[in-house]
């Protein structure tokens, strides 16, 4: 499977402003499949645990306060070249540089609240899946 699953994340920001209907069906007329999905919230160590690689970063305590502020939506997707691929569909992390028809040029509003988070390589996809799911949330 690597290679070919990526984990999205629908962001507080995106739930909070009901795009989780829009942002899936733009995932899905994209040729993802979905192979696990869930809402959940998460804690502020939990955020930590999770964002560990930006740790050193300034924004990082308003990151995990952002991403445990609210709803959330986990998703782990297929698709051939799936990070790649993925990355193209939601577009530049801050929504200013974004391309047209992008999820977060359509969706998001800041740098971070940017909508939607998309794993940056396989490696990274293959731990964030398994961070947040376990074997009998995914169907393949
Ligand atoms: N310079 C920044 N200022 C604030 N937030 C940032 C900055 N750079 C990255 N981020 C956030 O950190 C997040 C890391 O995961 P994402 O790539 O999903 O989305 C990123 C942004 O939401």
């Amino acid at each position: 499977m690597i290679g070919k699953i990526t984990l999205a994340i629908i962001k507080p920001d995106a739930v909070k402003n009901g795009y989780i209907g829009p942002i899936l069906f733009h995932i899905i007329n994209a040729g993802f499949f979905i192979r696990a999905i869930k809402m959940t919230e998460i804690s502020q160590k939990l955020a930590k645990k999770f964002y560990y690689e930006h740790k050193k970063n300034l924004f990082f305590e308003s990151l995990v306060k952002f991403m445990s502020s609210g709803p959330i939506v986990l998703i782990i997707l297929e698709k051939e070249n799936a990070v790649k691929n993925f990355r193209n569909l939601i577009g530049n992390k801050n929504p200013i540089k974004a391309k047209v028809g992008t999820i977060r040029k359509l969706y998001a509003s800041s740098l971070e609240k940017n909508a939607i988070h998309g794993s940056d390589n396989d490696k990274n996809a293959f731990r964030e899946c398994r961070f947040y799911f376990s074997d009998i949330e995914i169907f393949f």
